[in-house]
């Protein structure tokens, strides 16, 4: 379909959905989407599904609408929390029409949830899901299928976030050598079917037209997973929260990160370094640190949000304070 046109024209708001594991690059692939509609006008709207009490990444979006649902989807109140927010996004549209409408899912979303909400009254009148769009971490997704290195719940997970993705993004290519890529190309097929669209990309960087596409049909709606299947529990998933921060040594900081246990697999925050005055956003991804200054307008308090599987909070906080100690 004219992707353009098809936005233009349709009654219903178009949505996609991202999905895709903790770190795999949906906030990276939503922004690239966003600069999208920048470019063709469309007022977008964007849904938020964070781990944790405090939402980190918010300040990415600017200018933009964001409805933020935090700590979300431990258990199945995701749905009860999504549909409140969709309805507190209706009334909103109706003075503050949008085109687009954007849901980013936690790293351990089941998107056939977000799904499900969708399908249901009154969203389905107003809504039309187009597309769920599946990050996959091209750098780490070998070891997090791996027996030996992930638990049960994580392969469980990526498979699932597999096999409900209408197009499979995969992302982090840049830093994965093209033999492994080819390996895993493979082995995603085998998950996915072969009629799967699968994209290769570094930093989001696909085609806007091939992202926007409406990939998912009524028919497929109409051939939904059962239920029980979409209420799929993440009991062991736990984010902790790390406040009142000190000022944190860069090397020190990095050693503390290796030497946390596998099961801590994600981090964000903001924080502030020695040896300088700025305020530096944390990204902790597939055992990577990133860090990116922010303007000081900004004014955030620094705090790193860990986010694992099964992870021990006792056994963070003691060598957390041994890194603001030492
Ligand atoms: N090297 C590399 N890093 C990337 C790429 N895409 C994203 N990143 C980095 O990976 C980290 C996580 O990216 P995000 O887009 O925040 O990932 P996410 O899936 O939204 O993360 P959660 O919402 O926490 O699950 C950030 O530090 C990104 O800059 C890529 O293609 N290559």
């Amino acid at each position: 379909m004219n992707v353009e046109k098809g936005i233009k024209t349709s009654k219903k708001i178009p949505v996609y959905v991202l999905s895709g594991f903790l770190g795999s690059g949906k906030t990276t692939v939503l922004l690239h989407m966003l600069q999208y509609c920048k470019q063709q006008g469309w007022k977008p709207g964007i849904i938020l599904n964070e781990l944790g009490e405090a939402n980190v990444e918010s300040h990415l979006f600017e200018n933009e609408k964001v409805y933020e649902l935090l700590n979300g989807c431990i258990c199945c109140t995701i749905q009860d929390d999504l549909k409140e927010t969709m309805d507190d996004l209706i009334s909103e549209i109706e003075r503050q029409p949008i085109d687009v409408l954007f849901i980013e899912g936690t790293g351990v979303a089941n998107p056939l949830e977000i799904q499900e909400v969708l399908l249901t009254s009154p969203y389905l009148d107003k809504f039309k899901l187009m597309s769920i769009i599946t990050v996959i971490d091209a750098s780490h997704y070998l070891e997090y299928q791996s027996v030996f290195s992930s638990s049960g719940e994580v392969r469980h997970l990526l498979k699932e976030q597999i096999v409900c993705g209408s197009l499979l993004v995969l992302n982090k290519t840049d830093i994965v050598p093209s033999e492994k890529l080819k390996k895993l190309r493979q082995k995603i097929m085998k998950i996915a079917g072969d009629n799967k669209m699968i994209m290769e990309c570094a930093y989001g960087q696909v085609t806007p037209k091939i992202l926007f596409e409406q990939r998912i049909q009524s028919i497929l709606l109409d051939n939904r997973l059962p239920v029980e299947h979409a209420h799929h529990h993440h009991s062991g998933v736990k984010a902790i929260k790390l406040e009142d921060l000190p000022v944190l040594n860069q090397r020190k900081l990095e050693i503390w990160l290796k030497e946390l246990p596998d099961s801590v697999l994600r981090g964000k925050g903001f924080i502030k370094l020695e040896g300088t005055n700025d305020l530096f956003s944390f990204q902790y991804a597939a055992k990577k640190m990133a860090l990116a200054p922010v303007p000081p307008s900004l004014a955030r308090e620094p705090v790193i949000i860990l986010i694992g599987i099964g992870i021990e909070e006792i056994q963070i906080q003691q060598s957390y304070k041994k890194l603001i100690t030492q």
